[in-house]
C-alpha cells in the first residue's frame, strides 16, 4: 500500500496515475506550474497537502524532467522519487551526477497514453492491462523496486525490467518509429481534399491514429532519444529503398518477402500483457442514421441500469445505417441484449473482443 503520494505534473499521465492511486485509497497531492492544470487535476483527484510523501511521482514534460527529479530528491530526503518519462539514458546519468540522493530514485515508463494531453483527458483506467518498463539501473534499494511494483499493480499494469540503454533502444523501435511513420503517412495526406479522404478505408484510420499526438511531447522524445531513433530510421529507409527497387524491377518474389516479413512481425505483437485486461463483452447494434437513435439506446440502458463502459460507432457519409458497439460487463451485456431485442432493436451476437 502506498499511503502518501505527491504527483508533480498535473497533465495526462500525472492525473491518470493520481485518479488510480486515489481510487486505491492513497492520499494524493498533485502540483503543477500551471495553476489551471493544477486546479482541474486537484479537483479530479481530491488533492490534499502532504508534508512527507512515501512516493513522489514526476510526470512533467521531458524537458523539465531531470531538473524536477533532482529538485524533489534534494528537498525530500525521506521520499522515493519516481519519474515516468519516455526516454531514460541521459536522465540516469544526470541524476547520478547531480543528486546526492540518487539511491532514492526509481525510473518507470508506462507504455500507455493518449493522443491528447492534459488533465482533461486523464482516465483512471489509462494503464489497465498495459506494460510498464522499470529501469533496472535506476535504483539501488529493494524498497524502490517494491514500491515501483506496487504502483504498477495499483495502475493495473505489468512491470518488466530493462536497463536504460536497452529501454531507449527498444522504445525507439516499438514506440518512436511507429509514431514517426504514423505522422509521415498522415502528413502526406495534407494536400488531399476532404472528399478524397472520405473514401479512405479503416486501414488509414488505424495507421494514422497516433498522428494526432502532441507535437511538443514528441519533438522532445525525438531530441532525447536521437541516436537510437536515427539508427532505426536508417534501417526503415533501407527497407523502403529495397522495396522501391523491387517494385521498379517488378521483382514479385522480393515484394512477397516484404509483406511476409510484415506478417511475421505483426503475428509477434501480443494482444495482452498478462495483466488484468478489460474483460468486456461487445454488443453490436445496427441503428438507422436519424436523430435520436443513439439517445434511444442510452435511455434504455438507463432504464435497465446498464453501465456503458465504452462505445464505438462505425458510420460513413451517405450510409443509411450505422453500427454502434457497446462495451459492457458480461452480465449487463446479456441483460441489455435481451431487453433491446424485445423492443425490436437490431441487436447482433455479442463478442468478447
Ligand atoms: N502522453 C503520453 O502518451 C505519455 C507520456 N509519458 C511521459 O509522461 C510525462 C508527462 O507527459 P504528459 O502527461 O503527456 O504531458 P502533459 O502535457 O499532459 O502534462 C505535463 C504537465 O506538466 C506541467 N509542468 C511542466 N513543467 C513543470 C514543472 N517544472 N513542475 C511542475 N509541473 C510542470 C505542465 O504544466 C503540464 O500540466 C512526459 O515525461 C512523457 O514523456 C509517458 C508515457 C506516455
Ligand atoms: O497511444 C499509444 O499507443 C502509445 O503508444 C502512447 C505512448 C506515447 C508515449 C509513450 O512514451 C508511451 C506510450
Amino acid at each position: 500500500m502506498i499511503k502518501k503520494v505527491r504527483i508533480v505534473g498535473a497533465g495526462l499521465i500525472g492525473t491518470s496515475v493520481g485518479l488510480r492511486l486515489k481510487a486505491a485509497g492513497s492520499s494524493v497531492e498533485i502540483i503543477d506550474i500551471n495553476s489551471n492544470a493544477m486546479k482541474l487535476a486537484a479537483d479530479l483527484v481530491k488533492s490534499e497537502v502532504i508534508a512527507e510523501p512515501d512516493l513522489i511521482i514526476i510526470a512533467v514534460p521531458i524537458s523539465a524532467n531531470t531538473q524536477t527529479v533532482v529538485e524533489q530528491l534534494s528537498n525530500n530526503s525521506k521520499s522515493i522519487v519516481c519519474d515516468l518519462a519516455s526516454v531514460k539514458s541521459d536522465l540516469l546519468l544526470k541524476v547520478k551526477e547531480l543528486s546526492a540522493n540518487s539511491d532514492n530514485f526509481i525510473s518507470l515508463h508506462p507504455m500507455a497514453g493518449r493522443e491528447t494531453n492534459g488533465a482533461q483527458n486523464a482516465r483512471a483506467d489509462l494503464f489497465e492491462g498495459r506494460a510498464w518498463i522499470g529501469v533496472s539501473d535506476s535504483f539501488s534499494h529493494a524498497k524502490n523496486k517494491e514500491i515501483a511494483q506496487n504502483l504498477v499493480e495499483i495502475c493495473g499494469g505489468t512491470l518488466y525490467w530493462l536497463n536504460s540503454k536497452e529501454h531507449d533502444d527498444l522504445v525507439a523501435k516499438i514506440s518512436h518509429i511507429p509514431q514517426i511513420l504514423s505522422s509521415v503517412i498522415a502528413g502526406s495526406l495534407s494536400s488531399l481534399s476532404r472528399e478524397n479522404l472520405n473514401l479512405a478505408g479503416q486501414g488509414l484510420r488505424d495507421l494514422t491514429r497516433l498522428a494526432s499526438a502532441d507535437a511538443t511531447l514528441w519533438s522532445q522524445i525525438l531530441t532525447e532519444n536521437h541516436a537510437a531513433i536515427a539508427t532505426q530510421l536508417d534501417l526503415i529507409i533501407d527497407d523502403l529503398n529495397h522495396l522501391k527497387q523491387s517494385i521498379t524491377s517488378n521483382n514479385s518474389a522480393a515484394m512477397v518477402d516484404f509483406f511476409n516479413k510484415g506478417n511475421n512481425g505483426k503475428s509477434k505483437i501480443p494482444g495482452k500483457h498478462g495483466a488484468k485486461n478489460r474483460d468486456y463483452s461487445y454488443l453490436p447494434i445496427v441503428i438507422d442514421d436519424k436523430p435520436g437513435e443513439l439517445a434511444r439506446i442510452f435511455n434504455e440502458c438507463a432504464k435497465v441500469s446498464v453501465n456503458i463502459e465504452d462505445l464505438n460507432i462505425e458510420h460513413s457519409p451517405g450510409q443509411e445505417t450505422g453500427l454502434i458497439t457497446l462495451a459492457l460487463s458480461n452480465s449487463d451485456c446479456m441483460k441489455l441484449s435481451n431487453h433491446l431485442e424485445n423492443l425490436g432493436f437490431k441487436v447482433h451476437p455479442a463478442k468478447n473482443r
